[in-house]
């Protein structure tokens, strides 16, 4: 999803600046784009910084912000440099996602001071940003996993409190946010992760308003009683609400973020939805919600499935002589897991003759992790000491009773120790999700083998025909384990079955899509026109004077391969026709089509205003269309015509339309990445001969125009020239988000179709829009009825 940009850009010498600061430091070259702050395009959230008024564009549609890059810088013994798999499961997840997407993925390379250049690195466009060690032990080992960790793992471990570590979360927060500033095409979409970067949402949006943001919390949100101690509580909450959508695992999770921000903010939330009000007054709409991460289960399906792999598992066994029962944990090093209360539970059933350690092993992998926080090494400690003792007290010559490995596997490695695994055993304290859990599942193609899950894990949401077990309960987790080891065959079978069914349901991508298309707005839109709508519909008709502003292409008609084909539907055209006819009421065509050619599909009735390409032409009530273009800018013209002349002839079905003050390269017609490098080429060509043209990006169309304008402008034109007292604006494209944006309390936005937008109203499609205008009309006719007869 790489988009053509106005440059491409490298994050290089970051310094945590924002706007147009680092913009300069970085040493892009930065366009003033004062009219998107001052339309409030998107708000930032209450306290979020200033909008910026230097935007500098990348190239990238999507970006994923993350803390922890998918791969990790590495020195070896012997001084030699290279990249290796970074740990941890948000990692596992987002791979698989980005490799499809074509994005870019902003992050930390995993070493201190230290810089690197952008790079690619298995499919993926690598964007690292540079933590100095100071920023090491304050933002990563201290605020976010010696503060936050674990505040939002239910203070397992006492949380720690230091306004230098908060200090510095805060400047790298703004570090990461100008990063992903820098390389996101306009109105890309950015998808930031995890708590180590809950700031970034509002310090992205005051940079770059044109973003659609999201934010995904791998942890759990913890409730308010806990949440409430933290000293920078307010700012985390504004932090992430200058996110559209905010993702979590649980429900419980989002239900606990909502209640934070009641108690916190007092702002009303609906649902799902939280109203965020804005500076200018009005309410900018945040989702709250759950979506379950998984993983790439057609990939561990395929690993598992490999002769090699399975020989692997096979060996594994041999190696552990063969017992009856392989049981296995796989965890980072953490106190979230429940290593713990596992070796304890296990050391038990072993000393009560409950298992029999000739046929019972456990394989325990407990991967390093964050080695320099003092708790993770009092931990180590502690599980070691414990394994020691319980292979002391358990052990024979020939048996061992838990094979202990401080190490990092591979994914491969993994699939076959899942696949040794007979029993597994996920005992966390409290875990996000646990995809170790989801993986296991995935691997046993053989439907044989069996879960043990923490009630604690955002696993056992989903899969409930695991034996879910409290681990503080140690009587009970041995019965679970005892009851997994002697389960029998038809039992594990109809168990792991239901799981990988219930696994299958949701894997990585369908994560990703269910995130993605309600962050731009790509979910399905229900067909009929909404109740909410409609009371909507009856408190604009009430207004004195009425202007009700429509968009053309997409809207009043449908989309059409021709654009000299389109016309309005009949209903949409009968139902202007009754407006137009009411007291006090003007109707208006804003459209991004050269004025002639909108007269000429749309054949507007004699009083109807009109406005072309984008605002630059405008027809209000007078014969003449206004426009004088500079002798400069006719010149200009006809150097853009022949560029884009040239760049169209290069694909059969891409053409240019051309208007009063510009050009329209469309590609509609031509497969979506020749149209893609199309609109690529001519950004480029453009921008290296006429630098100064306005570009505008509609769907499957790029704009050049020797003059600019936009359809926010050209309402507020509309606005004055009616002296409406209520606007109703209606538009299905991107280029009508200027004009929703422009729109205040008392006014009705509409978007038409899927899309990200600020309207603060839907419907599916023309139709669902005529049937709307109809509902209008005879709201407003029986209001001008109820107004004469007061009067008579
Ligand atoms: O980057 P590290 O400090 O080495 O830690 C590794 C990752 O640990 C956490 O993973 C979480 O995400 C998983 C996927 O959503 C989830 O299954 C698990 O329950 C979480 O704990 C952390 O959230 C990541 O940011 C770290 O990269
Ligand atoms: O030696 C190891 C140990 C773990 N993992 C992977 O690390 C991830 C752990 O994710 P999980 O959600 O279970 O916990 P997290 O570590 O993110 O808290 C899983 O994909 C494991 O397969 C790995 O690749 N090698």
């Amino acid at each position: 999803m790489r988009r053509p940009g106005a440059e491409r850009v490298r994050p290089r010498n970051a310094t945590g600046e924002t706007g147009a600061g680092a913009a300069a430091s970085l040493g892009v070259r930065a366009r003033c784009e004062h009219r998107s702050c001052r339309n409030g395009f998107i708000i930032s959230a209450p306290a979020s910084p200033a909008p910026a008024h230097t935007v500098a564009y990348g190239d990238y549609g999507l970006v994923v912000v993350s803390n922890r890059l998918p791969v990790d810088f590495v020195v070896d013994a012997d001084g030699n440099e290279g990249w290796r798999s970074s740990p941890g499961g948000l990692v596992t997840a987002l791979e698989p996602v980005m490799r499809e997407a074509d994005g870019a993925w902003v992050g930390w390379a995993g070493v201190a001071d230290r810089e690197f250049e952008p790079f690619e690195n298995d499919g993926i466009s690598i964007v690292p940003v540079p933590l100095s060690n100071e920023e090491l032990e304050r933002y990563y080992e201290g605020f976010s996993n010696d503060t936050l960790w674990p505040l939002y793992h239910d203070v397992i471990a006492p949380p720690s409190y230091h306004r230098e570590w908060w200090e510095s979360y805060v400047i790298v927060n703004r570090r990461f946010a100008a990063a992903a500033a820098m390389v996101a095409a306009r109105g890309a979409t950015v998808w930031v992760h995890d708590y180590q970067l809950q700031l970034v949402p509002a310090m992205l949006r005051g940079l770059r308003p044109d973003l659609v943001i999201g934010f995904f919390n791998h942890i759990p949100f913890p409730p308010y009683g806990i949440y409430s101690q933290l000293p920078w509580r307010k700012q985390i909450i504004e932090g992430l609400l200058g996110a559209d959508v905010i993702g979590f695992q649980r429900v419980a999770d989002a239900g606990n973020f909502t209640r934070a921000v009641r108690r916190l903010f007092g702002y009303t939330t609906r649902h799902t939805v939280v109203e965020v009000p804005t500076q200018n007054g009005e309410l900018r709409r945040v989702v709250a919600t759950n979506f379950p991460i998984s993983i790439d289960v057609a990939g561990f399906e395929e690993m598992a499935g490999r002769p090699e792999i399975q020989a692997r598992a096979r060996e594994i066994r041999a190696g552990l002589g063969n017992p009856e029962t392989v049981m296995l944990g796989v965890d980072r090093l953490d106190y979230t897991k429940g290593i713990a209360h596992r070796l304890k539970a296990y050391g038990e059933l072993l000393a009560q003759g409950r298992l029999d350690i000739e046929n019972t092993v456990l394989v325990q992998v407990a991967s390093p992790s964050r080695e320099r926080v003092a708790t993770y090494m009092t931990l180590r400690d502690e599980i070691e000491l414990q394994v020691g003792r319980l292979n002391g007290d358990h052990s024979s010559i020939s048996h061992t009773a838990i094979a202990y490995l401080h190490q990092a596997y591979p994914r491969e490695e993994m699939v076959a120790l899942y696949l040794a695994a007979d029993v597994m055993l996920v005992t966390a304290l409290r875990d996000g999700m646990n995809l170790v859990a989801k993986e296991y599942v995935a691997c046993r193609v053989n439907n044989d083998g069996v879960l043990v899950l923490s009630e604690f894990a955002g696993a056992s949401d989903e899969l409930k025909q695991a034996l879910l077990i409290n681990p503080h309960d140690i009587e009970g987790l041995k019965d679970a384990i005892e009851t997994a080891v002697r389960m029998p065959a038809k039992q594990r079978r109809k168990r792991m079955k239901t799981l990988r069914k219930r696994l299958r349901q949701n894997s990585v991508s369908d994560w990703a899509k269910a995130f993605l298309d309600d962050l731009t707005g790509r979910a399905a839109v229900e067909p009929g026109v909404p109740d909410t709508l409609i009371t909507k519909l009856r408190e604009v008709a009430a207004s004195e004077r009425l202007l009700v502003a429509l968009d053309f292409d997409g809207t009043l008609a449908p989309h059409v391969d021709r654009p000299e084909d389109a016309r309005a539907l009949e209903s949409a055209r009968t139902a202007v026709m009754r407006l137009v006819a009411l007291p006090e009421t003007r109707v208006a065509f804003v459209s991004g089509r050269a004025l002639v050619s909108l007269e000429q599909v749309a054949e507007p009735p004699e009083s109807v205003l009109l406005t072309g390409s984008h605002g630059i032409e405008m027809k209000l009530d007078q014969p003449e269309i206004s426009l004088n273009l500079l002798s400069e800018e006719i010149a200009q013209l006809a150097s853009l015509a022949e560029i884009l002349d040239g760049i169209a002839s290069k694909a059969e079905g891409a053409w240019v339309e051309r208007k009063p003050a510009g050009f329209a390269l469309h590609t509609r017609l031509v497969p979506a990445p020749t149209g893609l490098a199309l609109q690529r080429t001519a950004r480029a060509s453009v921008q290296g001969i006429l630098p100064s043209l306005s570009v505008l990006e509609g769907k499957n169309v790029l704009e050049f125009s020797v003059r600019s304008g936009n359809k926010g402008d050209a309402l507020q034109q509309l606005r004055a020239y009616t002296q409406a007292t209520s606007v109703f604006y209606a538009g299905d494209d991107v280029t009508d988000e200027h004009a929703f944006a422009v729109q205040g309390a008392g006014d009705l936005s509409l978007k038409i179709g899927q899309g990200f937008t600020v309207a603060g109203n839907r419907v599916r499609g023309p139709e669902e829009l005529a049937e709307v205008l109809a509902l209008l009309a005879d709201f407003r006719a029986a209001q001008a009825g109820a107004l004469d007869r007061a009067r008579s």
